[in-house]
C-alpha cells in the first residue's frame, strides 16, 4: 500500500505541475486529455518521465503480481476448479522479453468536476460512463469515493474503499476465458462530491497471441452459488478465440471511456485522441441523432418514414404490411415489375435481443438511414446502435456497397463503453 500511496503522491505533483507530456495521437501510453478527465497510461516497454520511473516501475510490478495471484486463486476456487496457473498463462510472459510492450497497463486517472454540469441531473461524472474493462482483471485504488458497480440484480452499489483497500473487477477477457463463470463487472464513476478525484487502475490484459480455450478444463463445471449469485457455464462463450481477435470484437462495439469523448459532447467538441474509427462514427451518429430528434416521429403503423433523410420512400418497414408486400410482388411481366425489383431490396434488421423487423429499401439507401429508422421504431437514438453485416461494421456504406441482398440480415448491435 505504501507503494501505491507513493505513486499517487508522485502523480499528484505531476498533475499539479502539468509536467506530463501529452501522448501523440494513436499512442498506447502517455497522457490523454479528455474533457473533465486526464488519463496517464504507463506500460513497461514505453518511455516514462524520469521523475516517475521508480514509483511507476514498483507500482506496476506490485500490482501485476497481485493481479496474477488473484487470478490463480480464482482458478482454484471450487466453482472454477482449474489448474492453478492456467488463467494467468493468458497474461504477458514475465519478465517481458526484449523490445516487448506490455499488454497490461497502469492507468492513473484524474477527474475534475465541471463547474457547471452539462446535464444537471446526471448521476455519472463526465468520463465515468458505465462500462466493462476489456482485460482479465482490474485493480482500483482511489483517494475519494465515486466508484460504483452494478449488482447481478441491476442495482448500482457504491464501492467505497477504506484505507489500504483495493477493488477488483473481472473484465471481458476473464468472462470469456471462464465461459461466463466469472462475469464481467459493469462499473462507473458517479458524480464527484469534491472538485477532483484520483484513481490508480491496474489492468491485467491478455497477451494478444494467447489462445482462450478452456472447454476441457471447464467441461464438468456447471456453476454454483457464489454469495447470493448463481453463476453458470455459458456454452455460447466456449468457442476458442485468440485474445487479439477477442479485443478486436470488443473494440468494434465499445467506445473507450479513457480515449473517446462522450457521445453527447462529441457533437459539440473536436475529438483530440482515440481510436478514430469509433469516435468518428460516434460523432457522426450523435449529430444525426440531434437533428433527427427535432423532426416528427413516425406514427405507429405508417409504412413510410416522415423524415427528409429518408427520401421518397427510401425505407419501408415491410413486416405485416400487406400493401408493401403487394408493392414488392407486382403483376408478373408488368413494366413495374422490373422497375420495382431493381429498385428495392427486402431484408431483415435484427436487434441484439434477437427480435427483427423487415425493411424494404433501395440498394443506394445509406445504412445510416436504416439505422435511424430502426432506432426510432425501437424508441432509441441511432447513436446507440452499430450496424453489422457478416461481422463487419457497415455504417458508412449503402446497402449495395455493403453487399446486402434480398433476404439478408443486418444486425444492429448496441453501442457500449469499455476501458
Ligand atoms: O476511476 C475509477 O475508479 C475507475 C476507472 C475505470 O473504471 C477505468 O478506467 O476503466
Ligand atoms: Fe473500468
Amino acid at each position: 500500500m505504501d507503494t501505491l500511496k507513493e505513486l499517487q503522491d508522485d502523480f499528484c505533483t505531476c498533475f499539479a505541475n502539468q509536467s506530463l507530456p501529452v501522448a501523440p495521437p494513436g499512442a498506447d501510453a502517455g497522457l490523454f486529455v479528455l474533457p473533465h478527465k486526464q488519463v496517464y497510461d504507463a506500460r513497461p516497454g514505453r518511455a516514462l518521465p524520469a521523475a516517475l520511473a521508480s514509483s511507476v516501475g514498483q507500482g506496476f510490478a506490485t500490482l501485476d503480481m497481485l493481479a496474477r495471484l488473484i487470478l490463480t486463486a480464482l482458478a482454484q476456487s471450487p466453482q472454477i476448479n482449474m489448474p492453478a496457473s492456467l488463467l494467468a498463462t493468458l497474461a504477458d510472459d514475465m519478465p517481458l522479453t526484449n523490445d516487448a510492450i506490455s499488454s497490461s497497463v497502469l492507468s492513473v486517472l484524474r477527474y475534475v468536476k465541471p463547474s457547471t454540469p452539462s446535464t444537471p441531473s446526471s448521476i455519472v461524472t463526465p468520463g465515468g460512463q458505465e462500462h466493462v474493462d476489456k482485460g482479465l482483471l482490474t485493480i482500483v485504488y482511489d483517494d475519494l469515493p465515486g466508484l460504483q458497480v452494478q449488482s447481478s440484480t441491476g442495482e448500482w452499489q457504491d464501492v467505497t474503499l477504506g484505507k489500504g483497500q483495493i477493488a477488483v473487477f473481472a473484465g471481458y477477457t476473464l468472462e470469456r476465458a471462464t465461459c461466463g463463470l466469472i462475469p464481467r463487472a459493469l462499473h462507473r464513476v458517479r458524480t464527484l462530491q469534491s472538485s477532483e478525484r484520483m484513481s490508480l487502475c491496474f489492468k491485467l490484459r491478455g497477451r494478444p497471441s494467447a489462445m482462450i480455450d478452456f472447454r476441457q478444463e471447464l467441461n464438468n463445471t456447471t456453476g454454483g452459488w457464489k454469495g447470493a449469485d448463481w453463476i453458470v457455464y455459458n456454452p455460447q462463450l466456449a468457442a476458442p478465440i485468440r485474445v487479439a481477435d477477442l479485443m478486436a470484437e470488443f473494440d468494434a462495439v465499445h467506445s473507450s471511456v479513457n480515449r473517446d469523448l462522450d457521445h453527447a459532447a462529441a457533437a459539440a467538441q473536436q475529438p483530440s485522441f482515440g481510436q478514430p474509427d469509433i469516435s468518428q462514427a460516434a460523432t457522426g451518429s450523435a449529430r444525426r441523432a440531434n437533428s433527427l430528434g427535432k423532426r416528427p416521429r413516425v406514427a405507429q403503423g405508417q409504412h413510410t418514414v416522415g423524415d427528409e433523410d429518408l427520401r421518397d420512400r427510401d425505407v419501408i418497414f415491410a413486416k405485416a404490411m400487406p400493401e408493401v408486400q403487394a408493392e414488392i410482388k407486382p403483376e408478373p411481366g408488368s413494366p413495374a415489375a422490373h422497375a420495382t425489383e431493381d429498385r428495392k431490396i427486402k431484408f431483415r434488421v435484427r436487434g441484439q435481443d434477437g427480435a427483427d423487423m423487415w425493411f424494404l429499401a433501395r440498394p443506394s439507401t445509406k445504412i445510416d438511414t436504416i439505422t435511424a429508422a430502426f432506432a426510432r421504431k425501437r424508441g432509441m437514438q441511432p447513436s446507440q446502435l452499430i450496424p453489422f453485416f457478416q461481422t463487419e461494421r457497415v455504417e458508412r456504406f449503402s446497402l449495395e456497397e455493403a453487399g446486402i441482398q434480398g433476404g439478408d440480415v443486418l444486425d444492429m448491435l448496441l453501442h457500449q463503453y469499455g476501458d
